[in-house]
């Protein structure tokens, strides 16, 4: 049962003394080693009221052994591996790329021999060249001789980048919210009330004081008030919500057992992270958890459920399966309802099956809503959709806030230039930074192409995105973790959320969609006090997104020059080593192929041998919506980002129509399609944003009584009133005709006719 899997350990918990070594070799601007103490004194000038700089992640000195549950986890996936993985892949291509370099050299080597004894002065000087030809060869094998050395330690230039003075907006005010961003900056863990159990757990957790978040949230979310707060990535949301929760579950007198908390995350890994983290917190309370997110095993998911754990950690879509398909698994019992990274929950993705969700749990709840940053107050106001009821706002950051100790680098990429993106991020991870780097990619196809390139050149990599199986996922996330690869290359998937201890850099090979994209990208790193930096490969469509990051910058920009003849050293690594990227993409093509007939052989070995029950059929599990609904859906947003796509960009068209056609694209195009992603989601966007507001409502469907009630049903005209109008009173006006009064307002004969069926008639009649 999960319960009992013992998912405890966490990401990000050790005891080092939170100081970056750089990894950056040739930089001769680079400074040392940053001590958090230095940095804060810098950051004390520029203090800001909304992040408190003297804040200290303080050392964490727990005993609490703080792996990921990951091995455990990983328990639950099922057993599929590909025959040979891609890194084993890639080193085959790679050895037999340096026995043919070898052989070509020693047949180089026997012809200049025989060129030597019997040569004329001329053939001598060709010799010369291809000499020097072969010493290139060598040089451009993974490993880096001499020769490269150079290129290896010449420094990059770095620059500060102007920045223009921020205009200070005041905060937006809301009626609708109690702020109560203000926090006492005095406040320990011992002064929150909190139980035994609880700060044992913390001070095996290493937490020495809370974060301004906590000292915030913490108090108002023990109250059971509704809670929609927001700080910088890293700064330690998780406890924030878990811990108030946990309190009060602690003393809630407990029947029959039944699940009260809810904790929905929009990504797979993010869950079992705050589910470790949630466990850890209640390592010495008697308080059960449970994780239901895709990917892992349904089965031993529901048997977890049915046991009614206190608190349940899921992603949406796992969680409706479950809904649908668990018979006496509900959501009426649930009592707190914590939406993490809430703003993405709330998004156009999760729309459909947040409503469902919602639409299933009790009315009367606390919900606390958690974001790195709302852009606009109607983004909050949007969040009140899921009926928080009057909430409290906490922000303790401003919009597009960094981590306090992020050093944030950019490096421009000339018009025409774009092909040299995939060099200058070889470039900076062979000869700058060479561990705990995380390179964001848009798409997952260059995501894949850059663990291949980067693999052939020797490296240590893994990559994470959407394209690989669950077991594939954690995997690449674990290596990370262990160090088992120094690099790791994801998509956005991995942009929120993810504690990975010690992240050193995070990289861009393009500019992601939006700035909220960014904030959550370089928010991998320089988290919990710790310093990072984060590298930005910007072209010129994306200066824009540049601009808007100075100028919201607490801490100086820095603009990174790489010395051309280096950035052309790589470019030319990578266009010989083409054709080995290709090898591997075949062997990746052939063996799926392979696995595909072996799967279909077998398939139809059992039916000949065991007729059709031995082909056991997985009994259909039900959903929310049809299978004709979610098709529509489906069909319906693909038919509209087409559209977008489309509208009024020709260029665009004639881009990916050329693309297609030549089934390759260069560096230059690969670049350019990234970029165009990123472009379109931000178009997507800015539509959705313009749109008139839709009432996001999540409905819930508790009666409205009184005035709301008219209110809403808006004024019945009075030819409506009369005709509707089933009173006994006004039948028996209708049957009696006309008053005095109105017969001499009509002009009618004063005189009512008798009061008789046949008079009545002959009245309508002439009427
Ligand atoms: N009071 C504290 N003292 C020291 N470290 C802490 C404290 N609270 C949290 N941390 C550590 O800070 C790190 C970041 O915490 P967490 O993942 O909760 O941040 P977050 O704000 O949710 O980040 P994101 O926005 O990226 O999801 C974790 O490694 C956590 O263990």
């Amino acid at each position: 049962m999960l319960a009992d899997l013992g998912l405890i350990g966490t990401i990000g918990e050790d005891d080092e003394v939170p100081v970056e070594p750089e990894s950056d070799s040739g930089d001769e601007e680079e400074e040392g080693p940053i001590v958090l103490g230095r940095r804060q004194k810098a950051l004390g000038k520029n203090r800001s009221a909304d992040f408190n700089p003297d804040f200290v992640f303080t050392e964490k000195e727990g005993t609490y052994d703080g792996s990921w549950a990951l091995a455990d986890v990983m328990s639950q996936l099922k057993k599929k591996r590909a025959a040979t993985t891609l890194d084993e892949k890639i080193e085959k291509v790679r050895k037999k790329r340096k026995t043919e370099d070898k052989e070509a050299k020693s047949g180089k080597l026997e012809k200049e021999k025989e060129a030597k004894e019997g040569s004329e002065p001329k053939e001598q000087e060709d010799l010369q060249e291809n000499d020097e030809e072969g010493s290139e060869d060598e040089a451009s094998e993974t490993d880096y001789s001499s020769a490269d050395e150079n290129i290896l330690t010449k420094a990059d230039t770095l620059k500060v980048k102007d920045r223009k003075k921020k205009k200070k907006k005041g905060q937006e005010a809301g009626g609708f919210f109690e702020d109560a961003s203000q926090y006492d900056e005095n406040l320990s863990f011992q002064d929150m009330n909190l139980s035994r159990p609880l700060l044992k757990a913390i001070t095996a957790m290493g937490f020495k004081q809370p974060t301004p978040i906590q000292k915030a949230c913490i108090p108002v979310g023990l109250l059971g008030k509704d809670i929609c707060a927001c700080a910088a990535t890293g700064t330690g949301k998780t406890a924030a919500f878990a811990l108030p929760v946990l309190e009060r579950l602690i003393y809630k007198p407990r029947q029959a057992p039944v699940t009260r908390v809810l904790v929905l995350v929009p990504t797979r890994e993010l869950g079992i992270q705050v589910h470790s983290v949630t466990r850890q917190l209640a390592q010495f309370c008697n308080i059960t958890t449970c994780l239901a997110v895709g990917g892992l095993d349904v089965k031993s998911q529901e048997a977890a459920l049915r046991a009614a754990p206190d608190i349940l950690i899921a992603t949406p879509g796992r969680l409706i399966d479950h809904l649908h398909n668990c018979p006496s698994f509900h959501l009426s019992s649930i009592e707190v309802l914590i939406l993490d990274e809430a703003d993405r929950m709330l998004d156009e993705y999760f729309e459909e099956q947040m409503k469902e969700i919602i639409r299933m749990c009790s009315h009367h709840r606390q919900t606390i809503t958690a974001a790195s940053f709302p852009t606009t107050l109607q983004r909050v106001k949007d969040l009140a959709s899921v009926s928080l009821k009057n909430p409290v706002r906490i922000f303790v950051n401003s919009n597009t806030d960094v981590a306090p100790f992020l050093r944030q680098e950019f490096i421009r990429i000339r018009p025409n230039r774009e092909g040299d993106r995939e060099a200058i991020v070889a470039a900076l991870l062979t000869r700058t930074f060479t561990d705990h780097v995380m390179l964001f990619t848009q798409t997952k196809k260059q995501a894949h192409r850059m663990h291949i390139l980067l693999g052939l050149m020797g490296l240590q990599v893994g990559e994470l995105h959407g394209n690989l199986s669950q077991t594939q996922r954690l995997e690449a996330l674990r290596r990370f973790k262990d160090e088992q690869i120094d690099i790791l290359v994801a998509t956005d998937v991995a942009a929120r959320g993810l504690d990975i201890e010690g992240v050193k850099t995070v990289i861009n090979f393009t500019m992601p969609n939006t700035i909220k994209h960014y904030v959550h990208r370089v928010g991998r790193t320089a988290r919990a006090g710790r310093a990072g930096r984060s590298v930005s490969l910007v072209g010129e469509d994306e200066r824009k997104m540049l601009k808007e990051i100075v100028k919201a910058a607490k801490a100086p920009v820095k603009a990174r020059i790489l010395p051309q003849d280096v950035i052309l050293k790589f470019r030319d690594k990578i266009e010989k080593m083409e054709k080995d990227v290709y090898a591997v993409l075949q062997l990746e093509a052939e063996e799926k192929e392979m696995q595909q007939s072996e799967a279909q052989i077998n398939t139809a070995k059992r039916l000949l041998e065991k007729g059709k029950e031995a082909v056991v059929q997985e009994p259909e599990r039900s959903w929310f919506q049809t299978k004709e609904e979610r098709k529509k859906e489906k069909i319906a947003k693909a038919l509209q980002e087409f559209d977008l796509a489309l509208r009024g960009k020709k260029k665009r068209k004639k881009f990916m129509k050329d693309a297609k056609k030549k089934g390759e694209m260069t560096a230059e195009e690969r670049s350019q399609f990234e970029i165009l992603k990123a472009q379109m989601f931000a178009e997507r966007l800015a539509k959705r944003n313009r749109r008139a507001k839709r009432a996001r409502a999540m409905p819930e469907e508790e009666p409205v009584r009184g005035p709301a009630k008219k209110q809403k049903q808006g004024k019945k005209s009075v030819f409506d009133e009369e005709l509707t109008n089933t009173s006994k009173k006004a039948l028996k006006q209708y049957r009696a005709g006309p008053s005095f009064e109105e017969r001499k307002q009509l002009g009618l004969p004063h005189q009512r006719r008798g009061g008789n069926f046949k008079s009545k008639s002959r009245y309508k009649r002439r009427k």
